[in-house]
């Protein structure tokens, strides 16, 4: 028997965290789960305003963080010596009973300045992998499905008129179909209503103590709560040098959060608001472990509640999705085989047509014959929507700036039904391995695999249909998956990564053809939410090329970025990017744009890679750059390395095989070729057409299909032909005879 996992409640959008209207839906379930909401709002009795301010609180409970949440008894449930450990409090609010309470946050993510290795499938593998689960999650029922996706749009701010309307149900139009919705919901429940209901028996229990425990810690009990330390606390020395007491320091975060929203009345007199926001932050950095210098900036995004409920999230996994891999399967048919397989799941929501959130599983995700087989992907719901904002059409040539591990190629190239050309560069060459890993198992066909940095771009080839820029970034989106982001991010960083971004938008812009037929877009997304990686560089972008504007994302729901912020104003149209948090929509920290080329790069633009144009003045010959990342030679043969002659073997045997679908008999062209005296350039010319580039196209002037743009003229589309995969890397070998 395998283990099961709790895995999250429903993912609904864009309130998904509203335990309640997901509760009421739940028609098939026990009558006692009913009582659910009831108890846990009882849990967390002493905070006035539970209704509003304090539902997506409840639902964002803190039960356990990145790394942390090993506090887990072989019946799922979260033992809770150890929740209080990890949280710091045994008034952290219970998770629901909808909600995943170790979460999969077990795992070593780097979700830093890599990005979002969420999507890397063998970091998530490890999520599931020897895991003790037994909890259970809230099953929604086929019509619950409905329900919830109507309670998403009745309360949508920000719906927007999107293709995305047009879908009737929550499965794909060609995949509706009631019956089978029903058993696969059946099969779901049948194993775990009487799981529910012991398990409501022990919240019950353990949220009637916790309201006890609140109770007793509060001193709200007057008006005026006193939560500012004089001085004299502060400098006392002895309460700083003993561990926190992390039930007060809640409550007494609580309390400032209530005095700051209702200043006048419930502030002490002669206190300023000042005070009560440093109390609270330095609070904010004892209780959840934040550097100041980073607590102070993200608290900074909301108010007072807001930025407590931020924090709160954030120190609870994400639910669990997968990602239907359409070039392989249909979403029905992947949900049948995983729900055979004890995995419990439902549609994440009327927004995707392919992700699935997984609530259970009795077998670990990564290793299961539909994985091996490619049939889907492990991939966060924030992940997927940068690729629809692109929206690739069949046929286009499309670049993926930063790809590894490709989670976003991957299904750029399923939207795309393996048409087309889709370029992904990665300039961590480790990454880029995953990447090919991944393209080979999803059966993606349409992608040539680059390592360079994309600020070579569009030196490197240009003149794509769209590009999208996931950009590197700090990752202040993802805190929950990787914790080390609330200490280990710097005033440096936040300089260093918003530069990088900069430079590699204008590279993305510049790399897009504006007269392109069907595209001529840029999507540019971070799984940060710092406006200086966000909106200051969206608004660099606007200022250094006049030839682009921003769109609308496409997007059904995600809350508008600032036009505004701290006193910076930044273009109206700024209100078309997109901004997404965990506390409000249940998914990474996530930030959205997307731009329209409008005409040409203006001649006078000064380069996204400086370097390049400094050094271009000088070297009269052709330039000759080493791109080979840092460290990238001792591996050169551990992923295979780089056989010259092999792929001109390859490339020369594709020539052929094309020449003779075209009925040109390859070698007496050949020989007509001699007896002309051609040179081999045309091989190269022609290798590259091959891959998916106009033939008319140019970069800086140049025609393309030259490879001398990279100071080598055999610099390798180094192809197998006739297999899937193409890696375009200038060759050592060449580089070194140039
Ligand atoms: C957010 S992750 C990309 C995730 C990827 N788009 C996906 O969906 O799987 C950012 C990536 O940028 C890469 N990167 C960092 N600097 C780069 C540069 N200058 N050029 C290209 N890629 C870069 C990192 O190696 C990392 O893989």
């Amino acid at each position: 028997m395998g283990v099961g996992r709790r895995m999250g409640k429903k993912q609904g959008v864009p309130a998904p965290l509203d335990e309640s209207a997901v509760t009421r839906k739940r028609k098939n379930l026990p009558e006692k789960e009913e009582e659910a909401p009831k108890k846990r709002r009882r849990g967390r009795g002493k905070e006035g305003k539970k209704t509003e301010a304090v539902k997506p609180l409840k639902a964002t409970a803190a039960v356990s963080s990145s790394k942390q949440g090993k506090g887990k008894v072989p019946n799922g449930k979260p033992a809770k010596v150890e929740k209080s450990k990890v949280n710091g409090s045994k008034n952290a609010p219970k998770a629901s009973l909808l909600e995943d309470e170790d979460g999969i946050s077990d795992v070593e993510d780097d979700a830093s300045n890599d990005g979002d290795a969420i999507d890397d499938p063998d970091v998530l593998e490890d999520r599931f992998d020897g895991i003790k689960f037994g909890g259970l999650d809230a099953l929604g029922s086929a019509s619950e499905d409905e329900e919830e996706d109507d309670d998403f749009l009745d309360s949508a701010d920000d719906v927007m008129d999107s293709e995305e309307e047009k879908i009737t149900g929550m499965w794909s139009e060609d995949e509706d179909d009631e019956d089978a919705e029903e058993k696969l919901t059946a099969a779901n429940i049948a194993g775990l209503s009487q799981q529910l209901d012991e398990q409501y028996e022990d919240e019950e229990a353990e949220a009637d103590a916790e309201r006890e425990d609140e109770i007793l810690q509060t001193n709200i009990a007057g008006d005026r709560p006193k939560v500012v330390e004089d001085d004299e606390d502060e400098e006392g020395g002895g309460p700083s040098l003993l561990a926190p007491d992390l039930q007060l320091l809640r409550s007494r975060i609580t309390d400032t959060v209530r005095v700051l929203e209702d200043f006048a009345k419930l502030a002490e007199k002669g206190r300023s608001r000042a005070e009560y926001t440093k109390q609270l932050l330095k609070d904010i950095c004892s209780y959840y472990g934040y550097s100041a210098f980073l607590a102070e900036k993200l608290f900074n995004l909301f108010h007072p509640r807001e930025a407590f409920e931020f924090f709160e999230a954030n120190e609870k996994a994400r639910p669990v999705v997968i990602r239907t891999n359409t070039l392989r399967t249909h979403r029905r048919e992947l949900a049948q085989a995983l729900s055979n397989r004890g995995v419990s799941l439902q549609p994440v929501g009327k927004w995707s047509k392919v992700g699935l959130q997984i609530f259970e599983s009795q077998v670990p995700l990564g290793a299961t014959p539909e994985y091996l087989a490619g049939h889907y992907i492990l991939q966060a719901a924030s992940s997927f929507l940068p690729v629809m904002a692109l929206a690739p059409q069949e046929h286009e040539r499309v670049l993926d700036m930063a790809a590894a591990p490709g989670g976003k190629t991957t299904y750029i190239a399923a939207l795309m039904k393996n048409t087309g050309c889709i370029f992904a560069n990665d300039s961590n060459k480790q990454r880029a391995k995953g990447l090919i890993g991944n393209i080979h198992r999803l059966g993606v066909k349409n992608t040539i695999v680059c390592n360079y940095s994309a600020l070579e771009f569009p030196k490197v080839i240009g003149g794509f249909d769209r590009v999208l820029l996931d950009a590197p970034c700090s990752g202040t989106g993802v805190i929950a998956k990787d914790a080390s982001v609330k200490t280990n991010k710097t005033e440096k960083d936040f300089l260093r990564l918003p530069h990088l971004q900069k430079q590699l938008l204008l590279s993305a812009i510049d790399s897009v053809d504006h007269a392109s037929k069907t595209g001529g877009y840029i999507v540019y997304s971070t799984c940060s939410v710092t406006v200086e990686e966000n909106e200051e560089v969206v608004q660099y972008a606007l200022n250094r090329r006049t030839n682009v504007k921003l769109v609308s994302t496409g997007l059904v729901f995600g809350r508008e970025g600032y036009t505004s912020y701290m006193g910076k104003k930044f273009h109206a149209s700024l209100n078309e990017t997109r901004r997404y948090y965990p506390h409000s929509h249940n998914v990474d920290g996530f930030f959205v744009a997307k731009f329209k080329k409008m005409g040409p790069t203006p001649k006078n633009a000064v380069p996204s890679n400086p370097n390049a144009a400094k050094t271009k003045p000088k070297v009269q010959e052709p330039e000759v750059v080493d791109r080979t990342p840092v460290g990238a030679e001792e591996d050169e043969d551990e992923f295979g390395g780089f056989d010259d002659e092999e792929d001109e073997m390859y490339i020369e045997r594709g020539r052929r095989a094309a020449m003779r679908k075209k009925g040109i008999d390859p070698r007496a062209a050949a020989k007509g070729k001699k007896d002309d005296g051609e040179v081999d350039g045309e091989v190269d010319g022609k290798s590259e057409e091959k891959v998916g580039k106009k033939p008319d196209e140019k970069v800086n002037g140049k025609p393309e299909g030259k490879t001398e743009v990279n100071g080598n003229a055999k610099s390798k589309a180094a192809s197998k032909i006739n297999g899937t995969t193409k890696t375009l890397k200038a060759s050592k070998k060449s580089k070194k005879s140039s």
